[in-house]
């Protein structure tokens, strides 16, 4: 019995390698199968395993024992939320790896800047309490006063990241000199802060007028100037953000679990708002929902007019994901006359 308990251990630990080897370049990767197998240590397997495979811990003379210490730091401050847990800030870091790599950003980023996307990515919603900022705000809660009800969770996400660094043994950035380490912060305060979905918006804006100018100016190859550090701050921004509203382009096992996940977030928030006799926020009322038509509006309304201008920005890398979150549509239409059926009873 123990030679067998040994040889499925040994079989686990080769599988979950294998699980991990395939974040380099695989979109997609069942980082619930990775959370299962790393002891609910996705994160820190995944984000070691990334930033050496992207040779940052070498480059910046980060001791791999201080990124170990930092990122388990990190990784145990995200709470067991059914949604807003390490298992989605895993799945926004390797969404956020794997776009690094399209052909239009090649050699348009600093290692710099590469480093700081993905320590965003990373960190972005770390210690998130599982409701949204609204209920925060509606509740009066400490984190709504301290930040004046601006980007109350996003703040908190940054100022804890950047607190956790001055843990014993956790400072990753001690080997920055002093202007990489204000840039490095200017930079990763504005992608978690661009996380806020009320800059949804700003986000589609920016990349419409980035798309114009390169079909204007179709004569410059790579439409990105890497001259132009707004410009770049800007697509790291819209790069995170993307990866944070990637469930919809994922394989649909993987979405239809996310959507799951958010939904019971969302019915506990209810439920709180229901105990203290607040109004039930949109589409947290347990009893009364339509999870795919709600995915139905998701998708057409906010994650689709993002994906499509993104998309334009980065062709032809972003194609194959696009015709995920197509598929994945056609399938939640189908699902919504059944789902209407059921209700009708
Ligand atoms: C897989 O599905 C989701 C994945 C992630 C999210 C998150 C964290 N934020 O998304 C934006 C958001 O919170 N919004 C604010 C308000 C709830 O109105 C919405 C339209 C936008 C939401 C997902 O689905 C939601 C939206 C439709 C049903 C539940
Ligand atoms: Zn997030």
């Amino acid at each position: 019995v123990e030679r067998l308990r040994l040889t499925r251990k040994l079989n686990m630990n080769i599988f979950l390698a294998q699980l991990i080897e395939s974040t380099n370049d695989t979109w997609g990767v069942d980082l619930f199968e990775v959370d299962a197998l790393s002891n609910h240590r996705p994160l820190t397997h995944v984000a070691l395993h990334l930033f050496k495979q992207r040779n940052i811990l070498k480059q910046f003379q980060i001791r791999e024992l201080t990124f170990f210490k930092f990122i388990s730091a990190i990784e145990a401050k995200y709470r067991n939320n059914p949604y807003h847990n390490n298992i989605h800030a895993t799945d926004v870091l390797q969404a956020s790896h794997h776009m690094l790599n399209f052909s239009v950003f090649k050699n348009v980023f600093t290692e710099l800047e590469v480093f700081a996307a993905l320590f965003a990515a990373a960190v972005h919603d770390v210690d998130h309490p599982g409701v949204t900022n609204q209920y925060l705000i509606n509740t009066n809660s400490d984190l709504a006063i301290l930040y004046n009800d601006e980007s109350v969770l996003e703040n908190h996400h940054v100022t804890l990241a950047f607190q956790t660094l001055s843990t014993e043994g956790c400072d990753v950035l001690s080997t920055l000199n002093r202007k990489q380490h204000q840039m490095f912060r200017k930079m990763v305060i504005s992608v978690v802060l661009a996380t806020d979905m009320s800059k949804h918006i700003q986000h589609i804006g920016h990349l419409k007028t980035m798309v114009e100018i390169r079909r204007l100016s179709s004569s410059a190859s790579s439409i990105i100037d890497p001259e132009n550090a707004e410009d770049k701050l800007q697509i790291l921004q819209s790069l995170v953000h993307c990866s944070d509203l990637s469930n919809p382009l994922k394989p649909l096992n993987l979405y239809l679990q996310w959507t799951d996940r958010i939904m019971e977030e969302f019915f506990r928030q209810g439920d709180l708002e229901k105990s203290l006799n607040l109004e039930v926020s949109p589409l947290c009322d347990r009893e009364n929902s339509n999870i795919c038509k709600s995915q139905m509006g998701f998708i057409d309304y906010v994650v689709h007019p993002l994906w499509e201008i993104w998309s334009r920005l980065t062709q032809p890398d972003c194609q194959p994901i696009m015709d995920i979150l197509e598929s994945n549509r056609v399938w939640i239409a189908s699902q919504v006359l059944t789902e209407d059926d059921k209700h009708d009873g």
